[in-house]
């Protein structure tokens, strides 16, 4: 049996994510009050199942391996899972970073957070759902930088989640490899302020900033209901609404108060019958815990 740290079962909360906001693709991110809960436990080698690994969980373990320059320690995994898979709402980045926190401090923490920022970013192939589901609050990535900041209370995350799966993978492939500047100008013009709008906490300035030419119009076409959406949200008074992160998840913005934005949507569903779940989400300000258990 292989020496392991004496604390040897860890619980590893990992907020769901929200990116994009429409203008600021792979770069701006916010974490969400919605978990997936690991417990990361070390075992005997000799224990260990026949059965074929998790892919992702694989593929994350030999990057963490890579980095410690060192065999890992061998461990089982489960997960207690809220957030819904290929939806847009940061899944996959919760598993990467649920299996490197919990592999990490088994290991008696040989890496830091801005390294295991590094590698999770590196497997996910974009920064925008790691850094907030890590951080917390509302985050804006660059390559190898990254700024944070608080969200207040007072927005709420109302997230349409349709039946339907996107998976990120497919849903990248199909996104034009140009943009024309004019329209290049104005995301970046829209992003920018959107940026002060989340420093500086004026929320209400927010409203009109949502418009996208990056990714958006390729897109939502998968989505034959979002534009209805879309009218009814704006009309109940949401500040924005979006398509969270590469799909499926329409989002609204309400300010103070989600209900009119909540009831007006349920409303448009029924009427249109189209299945999915409505969430009430509220900004999660601390991002990745981990406790001995
Ligand atoms: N609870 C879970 N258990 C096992 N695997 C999961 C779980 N949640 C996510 N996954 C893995 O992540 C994949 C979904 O990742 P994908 O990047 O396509 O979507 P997402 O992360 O939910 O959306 P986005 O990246 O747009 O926010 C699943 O196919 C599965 O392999
Ligand atoms: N920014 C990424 C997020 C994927 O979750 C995308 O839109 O493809």
């Amino acid at each position: 049996m292989r020496a392991t740290n004496h604390k040897n079962r860890w619980l590893v909360k990992v907020p769901a994510t929200t990116t994009n906001f429409g203008p600021g693709f792979d770069t701006f991110g916010a974490a969400l009050s919605l978990y997936n809960e690991f417990i990361i436990e070390a075992i005997d080698d000799s224990l260990s199942s026949p059965d074929p690994p998790h892919p992702m969980v694989f593929e994350t373990v030999k990057a963490f391996e890579k980095k410690i320059q060192s065999a890992s320690i061998p461990f089982k995994w489960t997960v207690k899972s809220q957030i819904p898979q290929a939806r847009g709402l940061g899944s996959s980045a919760s598993i990467r970073l649920g299996i490197l926190a919990g592999l990490n401090a088994l290991s008696g923490n040989p890496l830091n957070r801005e390294e295991l920022l590094e590698i999770a970013s590196e497997l996910e192939g974009h920064p925008d759902n790691v850094t907030p589901a890590l951080f917390g609050g509302f985050t804006i990535c660059g390559p190898a930088k990254m700024l944070r900041c608080r969200i207040e209370s007072k927005l709420f995350f109302v997230a349409f989640v349709p039946q339907i799966e996107i998976p990120t993978e497919s849903s990248r492939r199909i996104l034009p490899a140009e943009i024309k500047l004019k329209e290049a100008i104005q995301n970046l013009q829209r992003a920018t302020l959107m940026a002060i709008c989340f420093f500086e906490k004026k929320y209400e300035t927010l409203s009109g900033l949502f418009v996208d030419y990056f990714h958006e119009p390729y897109r939502l076409p998968a989505i034959p209901f979002w534009e209805k959406l879309r009218d009814t949200s704006l009309k109940a008074g949401a500040l924005g609404f979006y398509l969270s992160g590469s799909g499926s998840t329409l989002m609204s913005l309400a300010y103070k108060n989600p209900t009119n934005v909540v009831q007006a949507l349920k409303e448009e569903l029924l009427k249109l019958a189209i299945p999915g779940e409505i969430l009430v989400l509220k900004p999660d300000n601390l991002g990745l815990r981990i406790t001995h258990c």
